[in-house]
């Protein structure tokens, strides 16, 4: 079984502003709302991809609701810590640009993280977590360590799509499967600003040397690396119309474990995961699976 973990989910609000002005009461040409965190994302792209995955998380208030009924509609099995607080509202900006102001999250108290770590009682071996996006304020970094202390025992693999001060944290010990920063986020782990494909392979391989089996390095629309002890590849992606790139990382890490969980190769299951995080970009929603099928092709990968 996949479970994805999202400790703070979002309802994300996506909403389009021509001429925008700083200061000024601006009105949407365009906006929708969608479920978020990165967790969830997984999920449902996975879904898109015929996988199923359960959700595990805090969720809260009206906000909760919407994500549970939603998840729900798709046909996608949550088993959230149902907490006091309202789940927070991202605010997903596209003017010219893409600006993003995400929430620090509702307060947690100290047994709905009891609550939640006794949950993970079901983990079997062979099971896949997917630890993704960021905590609330008030979940200490401790909670990151038990949920790895616990997978490791029981032998789950671990995929982590995390950043900030918790990767740092995890990244020294941890054994896992699949870690995916994007740039941005590994440059942030070695204190470096990653200028570039060469850097991003100079220190995507520093994380293959701590022991993670797979590292994928997102570079948006200069494409992706994939890194392992044993091979190496680039994929170029193609060029398109940006419409929304909230999501895309987290569609490469469902891409890539579909893939990889129906029994493509690692080669042929990056290509699936880039494709879907283009696809995912290349449109206002996440991608289904079809468009990811048909970006496949476009998907160019050099052994390094
Ligand atoms: N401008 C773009 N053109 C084509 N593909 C893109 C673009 N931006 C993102 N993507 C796709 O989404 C993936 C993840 O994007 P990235 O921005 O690196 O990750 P994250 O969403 O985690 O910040 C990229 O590897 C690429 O496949
Ligand atoms: O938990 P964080 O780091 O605040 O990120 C949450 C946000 O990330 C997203 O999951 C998108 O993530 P990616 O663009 O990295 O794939 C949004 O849905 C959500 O608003």
């Amino acid at each position: 079984m996949i479970y994805t973990v999202t400790l703070n989910p979002s309802v994300d609000y996506v909403m389009k502003v021509d001429h925008f002005q700083l200061g000024g009461l601006n009105r949407t040409s365009w906006d929708e709302k969608f479920p978020g965190g990165k967790g969830i994302n997984v999920s449902r792209v996975l879904k898109r991809h015929g996988v199923s995955s359960k959700v595990l998380g805090f969720i809260g208030g009206f906000t909760g609701d919407y994500i549970e009924t939603f998840l729900s509609e798709e046909e996608i099995e949550t088993d959230f810590v149902k907490i006091k607080e309202d789940t927070r509202i991202n605010i997903k900006l596209h003017t010219d640009d893409e600006t993003e102001i995400n929430g620090t999250g509702p307060y947690v108290k100290a047994e709905e993280i009891s609550e939640f770590l006794h949950k993970l009682d079901f983990l079997r071996k062979g099971d896949i977590i997917v630890l993704a996006g960021s905590m609330p304020r008030s979940v200490p970094l401790s909670i990151y360590h038990a949920i790895i202390h616990i997978c490791e025992e029981k032998n789950v693999s671990i995929i982590a799509d995390l950043s900030g001060e918790v990767l740092k944290q995890i990244s020294p010990s941890a054994k896992l499967f699949l870690m995916k920063p994007n740039h941005y986020e590994l440059g942030e782990l070695f204190g470096v600003r990653i200028q570039g494909i060469e850097d991003a392979y100079i220190y995507g391989q520093k994380l293959v040397e701590k022991n993670i089996e797979n590292v994928i390095v997102s570079l948006a629309g200069e494409g992706a690396l994939f890194l392992t002890k044993e091979v190496s590849y680039f994929a170029s992606v193609p060029e398109g119309a940006v419409k929304n790139s909230a999501g895309a990382g987290d569609s490469v890490v469902a891409g890539f474990l579909s893939g990889f969980v129906n029994g493509k190769t690692r080669k042929e299951a990056f290509r699936l995961g880039v494709a879907s995080g283009t696809a995912t970009a290349f449109s206002i929603e996440l991608c289904t699976s079809e468009e990811a099928t048909k970006l496949m092709k476009e998907i160019k990968i050099t052994r390094l």
